[in-house]
């Protein structure tokens, strides 16, 4: 899902549909990254786990509730890891869905782009919904056939864990998936606990900087060629570059 209002990151306006709230999420320009450390992270997963309420949750500490439908939000924070300031970014998706073989994936080409751009992948499913956890396994090798060679920093992220009564799928069964793609499962809770949360993300950050070697953020890029996601703030960046282009042409005009 999709922060309402979240083409104008920052504000306080609450404008926009009166059922949801705005939270604010510093940003800052995109143009402005630290030079040579730059994370980017998508978060994937099946409809209704809490994509959009665990990036919000890391980013602002705070749990709304309600969220409108996902567009593809990319959020940017520049943030201090091990004494080193880091440019991180954060892909917001919208849901993937199992096809009806079970096998495959319905995958929109916004997520493709996601994927081929990402360093590192959060995927996520529900502890009280079987079915987000049976996606994990067809999203994982959806990622594979994007980058098939190399190392892929990936986290599993066991959502919900506040509703333990209604739980369909056992701690056990997230460590075992988790493990058996070369990665961490976290149980969290993005309603309830920001901590869980929190770890996740930077257990990521971590993986993904010792994944690029400390290095520039350049890495490989076998498989298919695809561009940059779009994002609100990449649009919103161009528009301003166009406007302040035009009047540039505007001033040279009239000397
Ligand atoms: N109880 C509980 N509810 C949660 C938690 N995280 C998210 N939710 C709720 O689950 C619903 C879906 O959350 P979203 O963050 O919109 O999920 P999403 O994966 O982005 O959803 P899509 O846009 O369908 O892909 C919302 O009603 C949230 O309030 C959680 O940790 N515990």
């Amino acid at each position: 899902m999709r922060l309402s209002g979240d083409s104008a990151p920052g504000s306080m306006n609450s404008s926009g549909s009166g059922n949801f709230l705005l939270v604010p999420i510093p940003e800052y320009p995109l143009l402005d990254c630290v030079p040579n450390k730059t994370v980017k992270i998508v978060v994937l997963g099946a409809s209704n786990v809490g994509k959009t309420a665990l990036i919000v949750r890391f980013l602002t500490k705070r749990f709304i509730g309600d969220y409108e439908a996902n567009t593809g939000a990319l959020y940017s924070r520049k943030v201090t890891m091990d004494g080193e300031e880091v440019s991180l970014q954060i892909q917001d998706t919208p849901c993937v869905a199992l096809q009806d073989d079970a096998e495959g994936l319905y995958c929109q080409e916004q997520i493709n782009r996601s994927i081929y751009w990402a360093d590192g992948y959060v995927l996520v499913f529900s502890i009280t919904d079987n079915s987000s956890y049976r996606t994990i396994q067809p999203l994982y090798q959806h990622i594979r056939r994007i980058h098939p060679s190399g190392n892929i920093p990936v986290i599993l992220v066991g959502n919900k864990s506040d509703l333990l009564r209604a739980r369909q799928v056992p701690a056990e069964e997230g460590d075992t998936l988790a493990t058996s793609l070369g990665g961490v499962y976290f149980e969290a809770s993005a309603r309830e606990n920001h901590e869980g949360v929190h770890a996740a993300f930077l257990h990521l950050c971590q993986e993904v900087i010792r994944a690029l070697g400390g290095g520039n953020g350049e890495k490989r890029k076998g498989g298919l060629h695809l561009a940059r996601p779009k994002s609100p703030n990449m649009q919103e960046l161009k528009r301003r570059f166009r406007q302040v282009l035009s009047s540039k042409v505007k001033s040279a005009t009239t000397i």
